[in-house]
């Protein structure tokens, strides 16, 4: 068992009740069927026909297999939400730094297609295992008992066929491996489709870019075809196996059983540990599927934090600070920021500004806490910010509008929050009723830009990072919002991050960044001189 195996099997820990009901059923059922097997039998070898005994196992069999079907299923996607809800913990843990090298239709991938996958592990594989192996060792035992013959000619046989999933475990790995990282790529590249399909009509890519889906969908089906040919290559030496088996101890019954009445129970019995093993066979024949499944969600769920965990104390407002900090994305990477000091005064104005490259976003993203300083410190009020980060609220540079309303968007960050207060001080006179689309397609860029800035003014927290917030808006509704924005910074600490000399000229106080270093700072006449 893989530790992604073994880590999974543990959380059917935390249903302990229905994991247990599951099985209780599939033994009732599967000791429900056998007895229907014995009693026939018995009742055949002994002419007696009348018996009511079977129908009523029959019964049990067909109310303990509707239970096991249920619970089973019940426990599986109960697994299965806890599993998804860990899942999206861990995106939003990790992310933005180590989302960089992924794709987001690879993890959703792993959230809705690998965690589904899991499914046949809970509902078809765990519970069924051990009662498999429960009911081969009592069939065993049984048939010992009645004639000693029986087991020693079937139960190696049995044991063989337990060993075919093992013959070509390596295949099954490498298949269930190619086929879940061909469904990954191919999720990835269908999400990528739907969302850049705009400049795919526009720059007449769609022949290309079917000719590329197809070629994945290729691949993957190569990969399914890989498998279920492994797959058939394991049934088959099953089948060769348990035909010997049955043919074995039809021999062994005919030589070892006097009476012709008690053949039938014989028979049956010898069957009772070849069809255990075979439905273990069965159930691991997906294993290399449910392994790789098990192995890309447990590598995203158990990905260690990107940031040391928020611990937020009740934060006042105060001076947010940079003292002496430095950056770099990765550990062979440069070093981004070297060495950083300003002081955003509380409630005054600062804007960072400097080439392209110099490190601006990167100190909003260390005020978001996307990522922490490699050394030096950001405070805010003196307490350290990842006790205070909820304190800071942005207006990004790419605005992200979800499906939904222009409400719903606002209130991201504050459910409960006045939305047309804000709409108003982001100038932006709209129905908070209307729907923005996907991405907020059917709204301006200004309007998506005016939303964000209502949104980050809903969450009424006091300090205000605007990265490039006015990029999207004509010179004149530049000029009413930026107006307005002076009065929602007003009371507010503001980072500021511009080019435009006018949202420069309106600042306190201006940091200017060269190659990760402040190089200068002051009013906008002290600091004129290098951004010309
Ligand atoms: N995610 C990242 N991984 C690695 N390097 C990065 C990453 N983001 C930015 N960089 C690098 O860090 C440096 C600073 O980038 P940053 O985006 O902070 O500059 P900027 O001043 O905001 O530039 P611009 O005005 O063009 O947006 C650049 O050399 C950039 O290539």
């Amino acid at each position: 068992m893989t530790p992604s195996i073994r880590w999974l099997a543990g959380a059917v820990g935390g249903h302990r009740t229905a994991f247990l009901s599951t099985l209780a059923a599939n033994l009732t059922s599967q000791l429900a069927l056998w007895g229907i097997a014995l009693t026939c039998a018995w009742l055949v070898g002994h002419g007696s026909l009348t018996s009511g005994v079977p129908a009523a196992l029959v019964l049990l069999a067909t109310a303990a297999a509707w239970w096991e079907s249920y619970v089973a299923h019940d426990l599986a996607y109960l697994v299965l939400a806890r599993l998804r809800g860990q899942a999206y913990e861990a995106i939003a843990r990790i992310a933005p730094a180590r989302l960089l090298g992924r794709r987001s239709g690879d993890l959703s991938a792993v959230v809705l297609s690998d965690i589904e996958t899991l499914e046949w592990l809970f509902a078809h594989t765990l519970a069924q295992l051990i009662t498999s192996l429960v009911v081969l060792t009592a069939g065993t035992v049984a048939a010992f008992l009645i004639n000693p013959w029986l087991p020693l000619v079937s139960l190696p046989l049995a044991c063989l066929v337990l060993t075919v999933p093992l013959w070509l475990r390596r295949f099954s790995s490498r298949h269930g491996s190619a086929m879940r990282a061909a469904t990954a790529d191919l999720h990835a590249d269908v999400v990528d489709t739907v969302q850049g399909l705009r400049e795919i009509l526009a720059f007449g890519a769609v022949d290309r870019r079917r000719a590329l889906l197809a070629d994945k969908t290729r691949r993957l089906a190569r990969a399914q075809t890989a498998n279920a040919a492994r797959g058939g290559l394991e049934a088959a030496f099953t089948d060769v196996l348990l035909s010997a088996a049955a043919a074995a101890s039809l021999a062994v019954v005919a030589l070892t059983v006097s009476s012709p009445a008690d053949a039938p129970l014989a028979m049956v019995l010898a069957a009772g540990s070849l069809a255990p093993a075979a439905q273990v066979a069965l159930l691991l024949k997906e294993y290399g599927s449910l392994r790789a499944s098990a192995d890309r969600v447990h590598t995203l769920v158990t990905a260690p934090a990107n940031v040391t965990p928020s611990r937020e104390v009740r934060a006042e407002p105060g001076d947010v600070v940079f003292e002496d900090v430095r950056f770099r994305y990765t550990p062979e990477g440069p070093e981004v920021l070297k060495g950083v000091s300003f002081t955003i005064p509380q409630g005054r104005t600062v804007a960072l500004v400097g080439p392209s490259g110099a490190g601006k976003s990167t100190c909003v993203s260390l005020l978001l806490r996307y990522w922490d300083p490699d050394a030096g410190r950001i405070t805010i009020g003196g307490v350290p910010l990842a006790q205070a980060s909820s304190l800071v609220t942005v207006v990004p540079q790419d605005v992200h509008l979800f499906a939904g309303t222009v409400a719903d968007n606002v209130r991201l960050g504050a459910p409960s929050a006045d939305v047309e207060g804000p709409l108003a001080t982001a100038q932006l006179p709209i129905d908070p009723r209307t729907v923005v689309g996907e991405r907020g397609v059917a709204l301006s860029g200004g309007q998506r830009a005016r939303v964000a800035i209502a949104r980050a003014l809903a969450t009424g927290a006091p300090v205000l990072v605007l990265d490039e917030a006015v990029a999207n808006l004509d010179t004149s509704t530049e000029e009413r919002l930026a107006s307005a924005l002076e009065v929602a910074a007003a009371g507010r600490t503001t980072l500021v991050i511009a080019h435009r000399p006018a949202t420069i000229r309106r600042a306190d106080h201006v940091v200017v960044l060269d190659d990760g270093r402040v190089v200068a700072q002051g009013t906008f006449a002290e600091v004129s001189h290098w951004l010309e």
